[in-house]
């Protein structure tokens, strides 16, 4: 059988997307919310037979006859009008069968475009749970469209479209008897073949009723950011004892067996002193992304941006930016990528400008890093962890650097209007535990990916440049002041002495400019360097600079870090997302100009009152 191109088109939110997972094993972002998908995403499976399907999964769109850009690349699509495009095929249109109402409208505009297609009509589980009843035969005859009913996040739920695709029925156009008005076909279609339930959505009223309550709503999203915060801290304990004495015991292991040496070295000092320093950080980064998935599944996200809106545009941003930088929170790439669905420029790149301060997840290697160090592991008011707090308190003070850099870039504006948010507030749902298991799994793949990936070709340039030169004969300081890191460490000294950063620091921060964590992992080879005749050194870390830096200096490197744009990625795609090296500049230059002002503040401050 010939090769099929199929692609999937639909509502925001009706799940494509899972189900572009689910045929091709991809693992796109899905989460439950409008606009998850922004960029085209291209699979290939094939079907029992051995015939090859081509699947393309498109961002969702809320019509095909409004005249903006996605809705316009969305029909081109299906019309094999886009250049360096094929046709598909066959259009797979994707509904949500619980909110029928709204996609059998889209669907009827696809079927407009008079291009052979189908119906897959997704979420049949959620349906038949909210006690909505659909003949699908019925519904079939009155729209003309093969329909097929699909559960995208069961493996067994997309079988019966997997053997439709797999059969030798031709793409099948459908004929177009609509009376004209969308809005009175789709009256009759649902008259015809769905019956709904009294209250279809009793308990997402319920739940709104509190959670989008005007008293409450802003008290329980504190509250719940705060209990993610304690646990990143107090969950992840035991695991990272673990991680810890796992990496001790490899260490000595290595100092006793292995003849001194350069591979010695390289392995105690790069691979156990600085990968082993930044994997420990694995548990807490597994333990936040349980959250922010169950919190993005849930339906819960898109209210927080409804309750925060106020708050947002107050600060001249708008409630479309909420999800960018809430994804930022994650890492700022995919987030500034999603401010594709932010219209107005200057929403957009004031968003762009400040998502780098959100907290990336690859600032928890840094912030934990010296939080443990310096921040006494004991509770307050007998049941928050201290460390927590302090944690959430870096999540607040990003936070709040980006509302103030937009609130000062908004006094500029002359334009002074505001845009009224108006957003889909998706069903509630219960998260899956599988989708949970692969998206953490995800997670992780993608930290240790980064291990292997910059993080170690930095540190390994580091190690290279902290061992050569060798120490000249008869030199008696340590041997990595004779090398070419440690005289770049010491002429860079004087700049950061103001902010009371040490020579190791300046080290780790060149490396460090790849990505975050390379910084930490960075400190662990500099000083297992330095301290090379005591192996164990290296994975003890916390305790090293506990013992050697001062409070100011700690806390002035996290001040640091909540504004110095240190990841070549982030800047790579601002360039992307605005074409333009000017934007990079700007961004750069203001974000390290305000990291070095709060480093030096903080330094300041603190040296006087200690
Ligand atoms: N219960 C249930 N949930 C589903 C089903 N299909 C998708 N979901 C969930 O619905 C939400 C939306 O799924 P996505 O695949 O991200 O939707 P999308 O159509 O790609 O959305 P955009 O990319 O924003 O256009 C996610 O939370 C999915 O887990 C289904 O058949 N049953
Ligand atoms: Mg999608």
């Amino acid at each position: 059988m010939d090769a099929l191109t199929i692609a999937l088109v639909g509502n925001p939110n009706c799940g494509k997307t899972a189900l572009f997972n689910q045929l091709t094993g991809a693992r796109q972002k899905v989460a439950n919310y409008a606009g998850v998908t922004v960029e085209r995403k291209e699979g290939v499976f094939h079907a029992p037979s051995g015939r090859k399907v081509q699947v393309l999964d498109l961002p969702g769109t809320y019509s095909l006859e409004a005249m903006g850009p996605d809705e316009i690349i969305t029909r081109d699509i299906c019309l094999g009008r886009r250049p360096g495009e094929t046709m598909p095929d066959l259009i797979v249109c994707v509904a949500d069968a619980t909110n029928l109402r709204l996609h059998l409208r889209f669907v009827l505009e696809v079927k407009r475009l008079g291009r052979p297609m189908i119906l897959a009509l997704n979420m049949m589980d959620a349906a038949k749970k909210r006690g909505i009843w659909i003949d699908t035969a019925r519904m079939e005859a009155e729209l003309g469209v093969k329909i097929i009913e699909t559960i995208a996040v069961k493996a067994e739920g997309t079988a019966a479209l997997v053997a439709h695709l797999d059969s030798n029925i031709a793409p099948h156009v459908p004929e177009v008897k609509e009376s004209g008005d969308l809005h009175t076909d789709v009256r009759r279609i649902l008259d015809a073949s769905v019956v709904m339930p009294q209250r279809t959505s009793l308990i997402d009223d319920r739940l709104d009723g509190i959670l989008l309550n005007p008293f409450l709503g802003i008290p329980i999203l504190v509250a719940i950011m705060f209990v993610v915060f304690q646990a990143v801290f107090t969950w992840a304990a035991p695991a990272q004892d673990f991680i810890e004495a796992s990496m001790t015991w490899l260490g000595v292991f290595v100092t006793q067996t292995l003849p001194d040496g350069l591979l010695k070295s390289f392995i105690a000092d790069a691979l156990i002193g600085g990968l082993g320093s930044v994997i420990v950080f694995l548990p807490q980064i597994i333990i936040l992304f349980f959250f922010i998935l169950i919190l993005e599944e849930s339906g819960y996200l898109p209210r927080a941006a409804f309750l925060l809106d106020h708050l947002m545009s107050k600060a001249g941003l708008t409630g479309r930016s909420f999800i960018p930088l809430l994804s930022s929170h994650a890492c700022a790439i995919p987030g500034i990528m999603a401010t594709r669905s932010i219209h107005d420029v200057r929403d957009r790149i004031t968003t762009i400008l400040i998502a780098p301060l959100m907290t990336c997840s690859a600032r928890i290697p840094v912030y934990t890093l010296l939080i443990a160090a310096f921040v006494p592991e004991r509770s307050v008011w007998g049941f928050v962890s201290l460390q927590g707090l302090v944690l959430f308190g870096m999540y607040i003070i990003g936070i709040a650097g980006g509302l103030t850099v937009s609130l000062v870039m908004s006094a500029f504006r002359h334009d002074k209007s505001e845009h009224p948010l108006i957003m889909e507030l998706p069903s509630y749902r219960m998260p899956h535990a599988k989708n949970l298991a692969i998206g953490l799994g995800e997670r992780a793949m993608i930290f240790m990916r980064r291990i292997t990936g910059i993080i170690f070709t930095a540190n390994t340039l580091l190690w290279v440049t902290t061992t050569f030169p060798g120490k000249p004969e008869g030199a008696t300081g340590p041997a990595i002041d004779y090398s070419l890191a440690g005289m770049i460490g010491h002429l860079m000294e004087p700049i950061f002495a103001p902010i009371g950063f040490n020579w190791q620091i300046c080290v780790a921060l060149i490396p460090g400019l790849a990505a975050r964590e390379v910084a930490v992992s960075a400190m662990g080879t500099v000083y297992a360097v330095s301290g090379s005749d005591d192996a164990a050194v290296a994975d003890q870390l916390g305790h090293l600079i506990s013992s050697q830096w001062s409070l100011a200096t700690a806390l002035s490197l996290m001040a640091w870090y909540v504004f110095a744009p240190q990841c070549l990625s982030t800047l790579a795609v601002i360039r992307r997302e605005t074409n333009s090296w000017k934007m990079v500049g700007i961004t750069a230059g203001y974000l390290f100009t305000l990291a070095y002002i709060f480093a030096f503040l903080t330094y300041q401050i603190v040296s006087r009152l200690s």
